[in-house]
Order: structure tokens, then sequence, then C-alpha cells
């Protein structure tokens, strides 16, 4: 039985002019949350939609829970979950009447539907609102109801395209509570996020810029491989210091972070301290632990950030 939930190999999708997905693979184990970071338009959408059968390829090859995708689109959709971003819900329904809908298209009837429902309505926080018309709720509201049809059927693997753009960060951190609930009860999931906080809780991770895997793996292990040294620099005229710093070659960027300058060093460059100390006399420079968002500077070329 294969251990992956999802496999590609030089998955493409072209339309027209544009590669809107660049010869992705990807080796997902099962039962892991797994995160697709990127900016608008890098092709996050475009690669769940072609994993979960919606679109297809222009090239390549897919494997989900072991099997191969093309063919088996339609036995396959029964074991997967798909959130997209925009929630897909019906605002002139209540909540009891979406969940209900959704209950009918996975075939379930009668007491089995009334039970799983209730289930949902009570796990997801929804019971009070139950009768509400799902456009009349909160953000937070329709995001909890729109997992709840997402994981209906039980699916083994769950697809979540931007889950939380459109919730607050108290719902958000909720949310993720409850997708570790449900890796935790064996459930696969793929997430699509440009927030690098969120990445950073993902079990391993794809950056994605124009259509391209540029790094993949744990938060801990891209952070540790980092190919660069992170210096934090304090003192006066940041913007002006700034502008001097990235004028070099071996500074792949300098961004503002409060009351600090966070400048990033090629690793070919020989003691990264003593070069910005020397560029910068009257400043204050130390070494500093990369985060993920350097791990996206740096994947995606670094230059043009901050
Ligand atoms: N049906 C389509 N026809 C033509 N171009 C498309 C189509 N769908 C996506 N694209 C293009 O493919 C590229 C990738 O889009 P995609 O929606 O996958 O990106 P994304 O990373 O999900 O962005 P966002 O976060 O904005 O949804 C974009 O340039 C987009 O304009």
């Amino acid at each position: 039985m294969s251990q992956l939930a999802i496999e590609a190999k030089g998955l493409s999708k072209q339309f027209g002019q544009q590669i809107a997905v660049n010869q992705l693979d990807l080796s997902i184990p099962k039962g892991c949350i797994y995160g697709f970071l990127g900016p608008n338009g890098c092709g996050k959408s475009t690669s769940i939609r072609l994993l979960t059968g919606l679109l297809e390829a222009t090239s390549g090859e897919v494997r989900i829970l072991g099997e191969p995708l093309k063919g088996n689109e339609e036995s396959l959709k029964r074991r997967l979950g798909y959130m997209t971003q925009k929630f897909s819900l019906y605002d002139t329904l209540s909540v009891k009447e979406n969940l209900q809908f959704v209950a009918s298209i996975y075939g379930f009837t009668g007491q089995r539907a009334r039970q799983r429902i209730d289930e949902l309505l009570s796990l997801y926080d929804l019971t009070a609102q139950s009768k509400q018309y799902a456009g009349s709720m909160s953000g937070g509201q329709k995001q909890r109801l729109a997992l709840a049809c997402a994981t209906l059927h039980s699916p083994e693997l769950l697809f979540l395209d931007e889950p939380t753009s459109a919730v607050d960060p108290e719902n958000r951190r909720e949310f993720w509570e409850r997708l570790f609930d449900l890796s935790a009860a064996g459930t696969s999931i793929l997430v699509s996020t440009h927030y690098m906080d969120e990445a950073e809780r993902c079990h391993a991770l794809a950056i994605l810029e124009k259509g391209h895997k540029r790094a993949d793996g744990s938060p801990q292990d891209l952070m540790a491989q980092l190919p660069a040294s992170v210096i934090e620099l304090s003192g006066n005229a940041l913007r002006e210091v700034k502008q001097r710093l990235i004028q070099h070659s071996s500074v792949l960027s300098a961004a503002q972070v409060g009351a600090y300058l966070r400048v990033l060093v090629k690793d070919n460059q020989p003691a990264p301290i003593d070069f910005i100390q020397r560029l910068c006399p009257d400043h204050q420079v130390a070494l500093t632990r990369p985060n993920l968002e350097d791990v996206f500077v740096v994947s995606t070329g670094g230059r043009h950030v901050g």
C-alpha cells in the first residue's frame, strides 16, 4: 500500500502562452499537513485543481492515495475533499440546508444524513446557527461551515485553497487547530496559503513562484538549510542604509522590520557580520536565526523583495 497521499511527476498546465504550473514534482506522505506557499498567481489554485482531477494537465503524471489520477477521477472523488477560496456555499440556503445539499451529493439519506449533519453542526460550533442563511454569517462561521461541507463524507485527503484569507487571526488560529484534529484522525491535508505564519504550521511545504517549485521540505529543515546569513542591523537612517546595502551583489535583500533592517547575505560572502559592519560602521549588527520569510525571499531570488 502506498504511503504517499500525493505523488506528482512533471505536472504542468499551460493556458495559451501562459505556463501556470511548470514541471511540478511532489511526494507528499499520508497523514501530513502539506502547504503550498506563494504569492497570488504563482499557480497554487491551478495545482490544486490538477491534483483533484477538476482540471486536466497539459503533461505529467499524478497518483492520488496510491492510484493513478487519470482514469480514476470519479472513484477518487469520494475519497477527496476540496474547500475552495470562495467557500462555495449557497448564500440563500440555511446552514443546515447547505449541509443537507452536500449530504445528498454524497448519497447520505435519512437517519445517516441527520446524524452526520448534527455531528458536524456540533463539531464546528454551528448548532445555534443551523437555521441562519449562510450568506448572513460572519467570515469565521462561513469558513467553519465550508470545512464541515468539505469533510462531510470523511475524505482521506483534503484540499484547502487559501482557506483563511477571509478571516481574522483568532479564527485562523482556531481553524488550524481543527486541521490538526483532522490530521491526528488520519486525514491527509494539502493547504495553500500566502501567509508565512500559516506555512510554518505545516509539517512540510513547497514554495511556489511563477508555476515553479522553488523549495520543498519541513519548515525547520528549510530554515536550517538557508543558504544565506541573516543579520539584524539597527541605528539611524535605515531607509538610506537599505538602499546602500542592496546595491551590493552579496546582499540578497534588506527589509525593515520595526526598528531593524533584516539583511540577507549570500553564503559565499565570508565573515558576513564583518562585511556588513564594514559597510555600516556606525550601526549595530547581529546575526539572527532565519525564519520562513527569509527562506521564501532566498528561494524566489531575493533581490527584488524588501
Ligand atoms: N482558466 C485559466 N485561463 C487562463 N489563465 C489562467 C486560468 N487559471 C489560471 N490562470 C493563470 O495561471 C496563473 C496561476 O493562477 P493560479 O490561480 O493558479 O494562481 P494562485 O497562486 O492560486 O493565485 P491566487 O492566490 O491569486 O489564487 C495566473 O497567471 C493565472 O492568471
